[in-house]
């Protein structure tokens, strides 16, 4: 099932939570919708839900489910699973009640038998590995468990959408990565249309066929998790989508000068901002002829593949962040208070005036 938003808008009173959006999510995409709290995700999706109704004023936006306007139509019409951050799993009713609870209220007309009910419920429970949990009650599961329950519940009624607002929000790291696989394979195996609320840049990343990145009610960009990541639309997506190093100053015949900081730059003369990636700085224990930014080593923490390096210098306004591969960090042997000079493979600048996007290339 397609969903198109055209022109929706919704104020509560004074406050405007939302400008007029528009949005084509199509039949059997998973599409996520990241943004700073406040930038209106919960409630782009609680309008898709019909849980809230759109601005009617100055100018009224429509809903399209397919070809159905359901911008009217209540939210138990509209064949919508919920799943949400808080598991409102029915706590005095087993795994297997909670599963089947869906369609035992369906109307008779529609209702399954017993034992296609039976056989539904058993068959969602194997797919998220909980077949033999059917008879426990929500208390008895950990967090990650019950969520999968949650998500079952809501796949038992076949819906056309599958809504998710922050749904792995409330667990451990580890529990969310294994829930983003399920929620994943769930949605390919079953061909539905997903849309979940994060902030979470990697879990958007990681799960969604396209993101739609949002910021002060605004729809900043919408394109798959590759392109927003190596083309932003603007400075907000760049800065939202990783972390962030920024090196300020003055360029005066191809050189860009901060204090006792210099880099070669194919720029022309005048104030300049640039935006450098953890990834994209190498660390070297001499300055070269095209770049002398020489830094101190502050704080080294190891995560994962990668040493993550905090660096300061007096040039520096706030501190920078590299990320660097183990053989380097052994190589150099890098301790803290250490002195260094810094690379940048590449780095990045946004127009003041346009929200363009100007790669560099390569200053190295
Ligand atoms: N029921 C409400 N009454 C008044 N203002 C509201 C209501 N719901 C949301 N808002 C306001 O609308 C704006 C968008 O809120 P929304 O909950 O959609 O943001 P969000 O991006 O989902 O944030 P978060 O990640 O913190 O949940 C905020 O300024 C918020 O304060």
């Amino acid at each position: 099932m397609s969903i198109r938003l055209q022109q929706i808008s919704k104020h509560f009173g004074n406050t405007r939570a939302l400008e007029p959006v528009n949005l084509d999510i199509h039949e059997g995409e998973l599409v996520g919708l990241l943004g700073p709290s406040g930038s209106g995700k919960t409630t782009l999706l609680r309008i898709i839900a019909g849980l809230e109704s759109a601005d009617t004023h100055p100018r009224s936006g429509k809903i399209l489910f397919g070809d159905r306007d359901v911008t009217h139509v209540h939210v138990r019409d509209r064949r919508i699973g919920f799943v949400f951050q808080h598991y409102a799993l029915f706590r005095h009713m087993s795994v297997y009640e909670n599963v089947a609870f869906g369609l035992k209220v369906m109307p008779r007309n529609r209702r399954p038998s017993t034992g296609e009910i039976r056989t539904r419920v058993f068959r969602l429970l194997e797919m998220v590995k909980l077949e033999d949990f059917a008879n426990r009650f929500p208390a008895q599961l950990s967090g990650g468990q019950q969520q999968r329950v949650s998500l079952a519940r809501a796949l038992a009624v076949k819906p056309d959408v599958l809504l998710l607002d922050e749904p792995f929000g409330a667990l451990d790291a580890k529990v969310r990565q294994d829930l983003r696989r399920w929620l994943r394979r769930l949605h390919d195996e079953l061909n539905f249309t997903s849309v979940f609320v994060t902030h979470d840049q990697e879990e958007a990343l990681e799960l969604s066929d396209r993101v739609v990145v949002m910021s002060n009610g605004k729809i900043e960009q919408i394109d798959t998790p590759e392109t927003l990541y190596r083309h932003p639309a603007n400075r907000f997506v760049f800065e939202f989508l990783g972390d962030v190093n920024h090196l300020e100053g003055k360029v005066q015949n191809g050189i860009l000068t901060c204090g006792d900081a210099r880099l070669d730059v194919d720029l022309p003369d005048g104030h300049e901002e640039l935006l450098l990636r953890p990834h994209e700085l190498r660390l070297i224990e001499t300055p070269t002829a095209h770049a002398h930014l020489p830094v101190t080593v502050t704080a080294t923490v190891p995560v994962g593949a990668e040493v993550r390096v905090e660096l300061e210098a007096d040039w520096l306004a706030n501190p920078w962040l590299a990320t660097i591969r183990h053989a380097d960090f052994e190589r150099l042997g890098l301790t803290r208070g250490q002195r260094l000079y810094v690379e940048p493979r590449r780095w990045h600048r946004f127009a003041q005036q346009s929200p363009s996007f100007s790669p560099s290339p390569s200053t190295a």
